[in-house]
């Protein structure tokens, strides 16, 4: 059985955070564990508050893991500020868990910030160099790299910034692009790959952008092989988004239901060259 752990903040409102990684974890058939950075009361429409969780209790949370049941790869979300986030790279550096996944999240669907905006610099320096792969939607990669995306050729330029600051792989997502298309580019150092589905004509993806990571993440916990698991991956997200849920009154989220994984691998090939 592969263990996996997301390192992340809790959404009460279940579509996205940790509780969109266990969901995730479950329909890959894998175990999941968490550790939970910050505690955020939001739903749909809005973030209403955010307790992080002290540097001591992540770090112990960590060690609960580590010291008895250990990871096949590790997926990390929402750090909202300067010590959640050394609290965490303390404790990937002493522990060097295989498979790191990296969703920089910044802002949730609805527009609310999740994480303090002057920690970008240190999320760049402590965090971006654990990743194997990085996740960034279109506005994180504008914040980490200062340009403005508008078109793939951007994103293009965007994934090469990022890999120069020393990120192996980079896949920079386009849910956020306008077109018929959600094309994501993922970028290995020298060459660009592309994973495209038509896009879903709905307002419901709250949560996308961490489903994918986990799912990304249980894919490479499981066939070792990134291009691989982000083609299951993609088929996984679109698929959930295909099943979303119509609740609330913002952005609604990702339905996860119980065969959903094989569902997804019966879709067709999403990899495309452009
Ligand atoms: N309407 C859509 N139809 C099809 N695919 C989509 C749609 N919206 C997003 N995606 C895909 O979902 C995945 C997640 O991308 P997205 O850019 O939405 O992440 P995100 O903004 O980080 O999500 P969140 O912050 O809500 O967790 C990508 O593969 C993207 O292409
Ligand atoms: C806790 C949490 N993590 C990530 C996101 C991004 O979707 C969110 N809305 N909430």
């Amino acid at each position: 059985m592969k263990k996996l752990l997301t390192i992340a903040g809790s959404d009460c409102s279940g579509g996205a955070g940790i509780q969109a990684d266990l969901k995730t974890f479950s329909a890959y058939g894998v175990f999941g564990m968490s550790v939970i950075v910050s505690v955020v009361a939001e739903n749909t429409a809005r973030v209403i508050s955010i307790q992080n969780i002290t540097p001591e209790v992540i770090s112990d949370q960590i060690d609960a893991i580590y010291e008895d049941i250990g990871t096949d790869a590790v997926k990390i979300g929402m750090l909202s500020d300067h010590e959640c986030m050394e609290a965490v790279g303390y404790k990937l550096k002493q522990y060097r868990p295989k498979h790191i996944v990296i969703d920089p999240v910044m802002y949730a669907k609805n527009g609310s910030p999740l994480m303090q905006q002057d920690a970008v610099g240190t999320l760049i320096r402590d965090i971006l160099p654990f990743a194997d792969v990085l996740t960034p939607n279109i506005p994180e990669a504008e914040r980490i790299t200062g340009i403005t995306i508008e078109s793939i050729h951007d994103m293009e330029e965007a994934a090469k910034r990022i890999a120069d600051q020393g990120v192996r792989h980079v896949l920079v997502k386009g849910g956020h692009s306008l077109g018929d298309e959600a094309t994501d580019i993922l970028y290995d150092g020298q060459q660009m790959y592309y994973f495209t589905e038509k896009r879903i004509d709905t307002l419901n993806t709250h949560g996308t952008g961490c489903t994918y990571s986990s799912a990304i993440a249980a894919g490479l916990a499981l066939t070792d092989n990134l291009h691989e698991a982000v083609k299951q991956a993609k088929a996984y997200v679109t698929t959930a988004i295909r099943h979303s849920l119509h609740i609330g009154s913002g952005p609604g989220p990702t339905h996860h239901f119980y065969d959903l994984y094989q569902h997804g691998l019966q879709r067709s090939d999403p990899t495309k060259q452009i």
